[in-house]
């Protein structure tokens, strides 16, 4: 099983700290039961000032609904019959096939707000019958062939982070299914240091390749606020974006090259530095999300690490005016490395979390430049010192002429400080009684006005029935020349009756929303089960039957994650 540290079952974060939880059971067929301690309490997590303007937004009295106990996790017996069991360990070896409780639990399903309410209520119906680590491509082509032949379905399983019901195995037929997870081939395999290029297994995560590159003055420099616990091969089959990938580009832009498995063969896709021969089938593995096959082998592109790093914050009045600040960055193409700029909503949640003098006297200070209302923007630039120096100096002035007001480093550095800390945040949320949850898009800086309004309309008007008030709170994550992308995020007083359909219908109806006023379905959380029903107003129906076509050349068999990606 990985080395690297496991995800607690019902939140967030490595179950071997203390906070979370301590493991027990194992390959010996133990049940497996987790010893959960509780999630840190609200009052630990947030100041006492953010709670009361959560408590007062929201007319939400903190209460306490704590997930059940891990030991009381409904899981139905594995359905894999003992013929495949002894083929499977035959071909991988007894100790890479497991089918003991605590495997399939780990297994069960991704961290979106829908698995965590699941798990925390003690349904694990979505977890797989069985979990599988191949070794190779070679093990991983043979298991796919062998699956294939025995009608057993596949999901392959990176970090578990899918947020968007990529890991739910979801399958018309009924069949059994497995996790194949990636966790063994985990390393580091060549570094072409000339060439920039890295050559890694699909299941290492982002903090060991960058301890690996920083031994060479590298970084990937990819940063998904998941970065602790998703895999290299994870970020590719979704499409994933940093939190500097305004500078650094999407992991689509770092990836040179892969090798993927499939039910009918190998693919070797993508050839650096760049190719003109035919079109680039490496955009088949990228967002495949194991519905065409399994990443075995990421070829990266790397660069030198920079020298110098500089955070800082600015203030708009309005969100009109931080748009319009950063669309001009983005004419002159001096949009800075890490760009977030908060709407109205965020900036004062944003504001009230921050404790210390420092930050009371930074919301003064705002309060007597008639920014109260503002919208915070982070920034960050990161590289050689001479460049980072003069293109912060280039942007300043942009930014000074479109009206906004430099608020210092420390805003900057406390966004950098605290970048991972949201999904710990939300466990804390969810056992107080709240719905919390995020969505996202892209959109041209034309119509990504009317995205805005259309997604926080849609979110009050759903979430807002039975006198609830929800809080909507949202910001532009990634910058382009052409638009930017738009990350929501959710707080709602929990509908403790229907909590999943209270969150289905507010999702359908932020989605319909955004789509119809010009949004992308997904900027980087993927296509996953929960978004497969809008693929076809995003790629249109002869976009639906030519990815059909691939998968069916590919996948005969229709073993890999049938779940996700394509519509039913
Ligand atoms: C708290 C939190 C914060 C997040 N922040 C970000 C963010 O900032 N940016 C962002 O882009 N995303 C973010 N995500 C979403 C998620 O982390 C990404 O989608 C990530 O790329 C998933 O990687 P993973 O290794 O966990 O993949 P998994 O969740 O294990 O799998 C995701 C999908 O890819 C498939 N898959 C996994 N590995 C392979 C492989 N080797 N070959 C083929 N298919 C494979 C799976 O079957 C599944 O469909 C966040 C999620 C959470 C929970």
């Amino acid at each position: 099983m990985p080395e690297q540290p496991e995800l607690t079952i019902q939140g967030w974060g490595d179950p071997t700290r203390p906070r979370d939880a301590t493991v027990a059971g194992g390959d010996d067929g133990a049940d497996g039961s987790l010893q959960l301690a509780p999630f840190p309490d609200l009052a630990e997590v947030l100041p006492k000032v953010a709670r009361k303007h959560l408590s007062r937004e929201l007319g939400w009295t903190p209460r306490p609904t704590p997930p059940v106990a891990v030991a009381d996790i409904r899981l139905a017996p594995s359905r894999l019959s003992e013929e495949c069991r002894l083929r499977l360990a035959l071909l991988l070896g007894e100790e890479h096939v497991r089918t003991d409780r605590a495997a399939r639990l780990r297994h069960a399903g991704g961290k979106s707000y829908l698995d965590l309410l699941r798990r925390r209520e003690g349904d694990a119906s979505d977890a797989p019958d069985a979990v599988v680590t191949p070794g190779s491509t070679e093990e991983t082509a043979e298991l796919l062939a062998l699956c294939s032949e025995m009608g057993v379905v596949v999901v392959p399983f990176g970090g578990g982070t899918s947020v968007v019901g990529g890991l739910a195995g979801i399958d018309a037929d009924d069949r059994p299914s497995i996790s194949v997870d990636m966790g063994r081939m985990a390393r580091v395999r060549a570094l072409d240091v000339p060439s920039s290029l890295v050559t890694v297994g699909p299941g290492m995560r982002g903090p060991a390749l960058e301890a690996h590159l920083e031994r060479h003055d590298l970084t990937l420099g990819h940063l998904p606020q998941s970065w602790e616990f998703a895999t290299l091969g994870g970020y590719a089959a979704t499409r994933s974006a940093g939190q500097a990938s305004t500078g650094v580009g999407r992991f689509d832009d770092l990836v040179a090259g892969v090798t993927m498995a499939t039910p009918s063969g190998v693919l070797e896709l993508g050839h650096p530095p760049a190719s003109a021969a035919g079109p680039d089938l490496l955009g088949l593995a990228l967002g495949s999300e194991g519905a065409l096959g399994i990443i075995t082998e990421l070829r990266l592109r790397v660069r030198p690490k920079p020298r110098a790093l500089e955070y800082e914050g600015w203030s708009f009045r309005s969100w009109a005016a931080g748009l319009a600040g950063l669309q001009r960055l983005a004419r002159h193409d001096l949009l800075p490395d890490v760009v977030r700029l908060s709407d109205p909503d965020e900036t004062r949640a944003n504001l009230l979390m921050a404790s210390g003098p420092g930050a009371r006297a930074l919301r003064a200070s705002l309060r007597g430049r008639r920014h109260g209302q503002g919208c915070l923007l982070v920034v960050g630039w990161e590289g050689l010192p001479t460049l980072v120096r003069a293109r912060m100096r280039a942007a300043a002035s942009v930014l000074r002429d479109g009206g906004a007001i430099r608020v210092g480093r420390r805003v900057g550095e406390s966004w950098r400080k605290h970048r991972f800390a949201a999904p710990y945040t939300r466990d804390s949320l969810l056992d107080a009684g709240l719905l919390v949850e995020t969505l996202e898009t892209a959109a041209t800086w034309t119509a990504l006005p009317a995205v805005y309004d259309a997604v926080r309309k849609a979110l009050r008007e759903s979430l807002g029935r039975g006198g609830r008030t929800p809080l909507v709170m949202s910001h532009v994550s990634h910058g382009y020349a052409t638009g930017a992308s738009l990350y929501v995020t959710v707080l709602a007083d929990r509908d403790d009756a229907l909590p999943i359909q209270q969150w289905l219908s507010a999702k359908r109806a932020a989605t319909d929303a955004l789509v119809a006023a010009g949004g992308t379905l997904t900027h980087h959380h993927a296509v996953g089960a929960d978004h497969r029903p809008w693929l076809e107003r995003e790629i249109g129906p002869l976009g639906v039957e030519v990815l059909r076509a691939v998968k069916e050349r590919l996948d005969p068999r229709g073993i890999c994650n049938p779940g996700v990606l394509l519509p039913d």
